[in-house]
């Protein structure tokens, strides 16, 4: 099955995509520090929430940052193994000239075996066309990001377009429009601008929406559910806040216990 299909079928039962940004220190008890258990810390939070997401979504650097990524490998195909119908959404956050987009589009989908990876479009459409070659593949841009700097860019207007929208608010026009060409993209927008979230559904209403910021960065799950209101796939994704809602020997219960507590505030 497809991304996009995966999608519109998992976030009728649960909008939660838990993310993956393992941090050694948060670690619990002997684990604490130890970058050779990503892969068992992680692997345990999916084997506790499995059944309550649509999608998990692990941030590539946590692992790369750690000389990590052959963990990062083994996790996603854990993933694909125990919730084999649940996307996984590589967080990368790419963007670059497209025979260097080719590269990274390999790595997502070849290498890593994901279902989607996250791509920043400032470098224009031959940036994000190569993961499009990727059939069924999904390709999510950052519109309006859950960051205070977002502002820095994305809510300029663009004197030169038609309406001067805001930056933002033309990226969301073009992925609904001639951007769009297999329903492979996505677009970004954090769940601390729920009035933005109403924006992007009102342009690019065929599109899933990633939706990152409640929990740890303080979004509020009920002005999101009600910002996009009934349509196409809302993904909301929490990691910190799921990830370490336990320090001790209990992390994975404790951390389906704040998942559970999450996918009913999106219901
Ligand atoms: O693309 C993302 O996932 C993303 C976009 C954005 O605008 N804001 C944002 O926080 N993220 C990511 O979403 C996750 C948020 O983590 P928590 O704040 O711990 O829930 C991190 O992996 C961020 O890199």
């Amino acid at each position: 099955m497809n991304f996009a299909a995966q999608l519109q079928t998992l976030t009728s039962h649960s909008r939660l995509c838990v993310g993956l940004d393992p941090e050694p220190s948060r670690f619990p008890g002997d684990w604490a520090g130890d970058a050779s258990k990503i892969y068992d810390f992680c692997a345990a939070i999916v084997d506790a929430t499995h059944d309550l997401v649509c999608a998990f979504k692990p941030q590539i650097a946590y692992f790369a940052a750690h000389r990590a990524e052959e963990q990062l490998e083994r996790l996603i195909a854990h993933i694909h193994a125990v919730a084999p119908g649940v996307p996984v959404i590589l967080d990368a956050k790419r963007g670059d000239i497209g025979s260097t987009a080719e590269q990274y589009a390999r790595e997502a989908f070849e290498r890593y075996q994901a279902d989607a990876v996250t791509l920043s479009p400032f470098m224009g459409f031959d940036s994000v066309e190569p993961y499009m070659a990727y059939e069924g593949k999904g390709a999510i841009l950052l519109c309006r990001t859950s960051n205070k700097g977002g502002d820095d860019w994305q809510m300029q207007r663009l004197a030169d377009v038609p309406g001067q929208p805001r930056l933002f608010e033309h990226l969301a026009h073009l992925a609904e429009s001639q951007w769009n060409r297999n329903g492979q993209l996505g677009l970004v927008v954090g769940a601390t601008y729920p009035s933005e979230i109403a924006r992007v559904r009102e342009l690019a209403p065929t599109l899933p929406l990633l939706v990152p910021g409640v929990g740890a960065q303080g979004g509020d799950a009920a002005a999101v559910v009600q910002a996009a209101g009934r349509g196409a796939p809302l993904v909301v994704n929490s990691s910190r806040a799921v990830l370490y809602a336990g320090s001790g020997a209990d992390f994975a219960a404790r951390a389906r216990d704040v998942a559970l507590a999450t996918r009913a505030s999106l219901a």
